[in-house]
């Protein structure tokens, strides 16, 4: 339990990530620990090269530490075989990317459907596209809709495997300030609901405002945590 009497969901015990050897040694993360509580709203924060990719990745159990540890939701990632890491981003982890990663040949509906082939009880598609107000595109293909409207379909898509956090990695980075507000405050709502604990990695300090909590990296390390007791709403923020 942390101090807000939450449960932590994620703890990232002095972790490090080494790229080369020798004199070419790179610290992609040198040393880095936080935690992060149920349902909170994250933003890590940093420039080009600061290693937040890094900690995405780890948190998602797409890349392990050279050492320390990564706690998930009571399991130890960071000791996880292969098979393991497939199984646990499968039933845990919700991705959105910065370029919305739909399969081009599928419509929306199916494009959110192939979750069902990933988890047992995934949430209908029809659902899903009717909670992020797409249920009239469902037969189109991601070609023929906006980028905003994209990015919603790939939240919805994520959404629909009821994973427990949700991971992004710049989502609004390809979109206007606007359409980026109605995705915004989509994640924030999230968890704002309690339904999820979402992960954003951004350059944008101004996202900053948003978050129950923001971790600032530099060079491969925290710079600082901050806690934000009265975080805006996505929809008061002067964008
Ligand atoms: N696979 C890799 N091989 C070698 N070096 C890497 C690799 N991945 C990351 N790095 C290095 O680790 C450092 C941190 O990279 P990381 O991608 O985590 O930064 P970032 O903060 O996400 O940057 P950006 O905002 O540009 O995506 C960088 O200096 C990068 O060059």
């Amino acid at each position: 339990m942390s101090g807000t009497g939450k449960k932590t969901i994620v703890e990232f015990q002095d972790v490090v990530k080494t790229y080369g050897e020798g004199e070419a040694l790179q610290y992609a993360n040198n040393h880095v620990s936080f935690t992060i509580e149920e349902g909170e709203f994250v933003v890590i924060l940093g420039q080009s090269g600061a290693g937040k990719s890094t900690v995405l990745n780890m948190l998602g159990g797409m890349d392990l530490p050279t050492s320390g540890k990564v706690l998930i939701d009571g399991e130890e990632v960071s000791a996880m075989n292969d098979k393991q890491l497939s199984d646990f981003r499968a039933r845990k982890i919700g991705f959105i990317f910065q370029f919305y990663n739909l399969i081009p040949s599928l419509t929306v509906r199916e494009n959110v459907a192939l979750t069902k082939s990933i988890v047992k009880d995934a949430v209908d598609p029809d659902e899903m596209l009717a909670a992020v107000g797409l249920a009239n595109h469902k037969d189109k293909f991601p070609s023929q809709l906006s980028g905003g409207e994209q990015q919603r379909v790939s939240i919805a898509r994520a959404l629909s495997k009821k994973p427990r956090i949700i991971l992004g990695d710049e989502p609004t980075g390809a979109l206007d300030s606007e359409t980026g507000v109605i995705v915004l405050s989509l994640l924030q709502k999230q968890s704002r609901d309690g339904k999820n604990t979402v992960i954003l990695v951004t350059h944008n300090a101004d996202i900053a405002q948003c978050a129950d909590k923001v971790i600032r990296m530099k060079n491969g390390k925290i710079r600082e945590v901050i806690t934000n007791e009265h975080p805006l709403a996505v929809e008061e923020v002067e964008w």
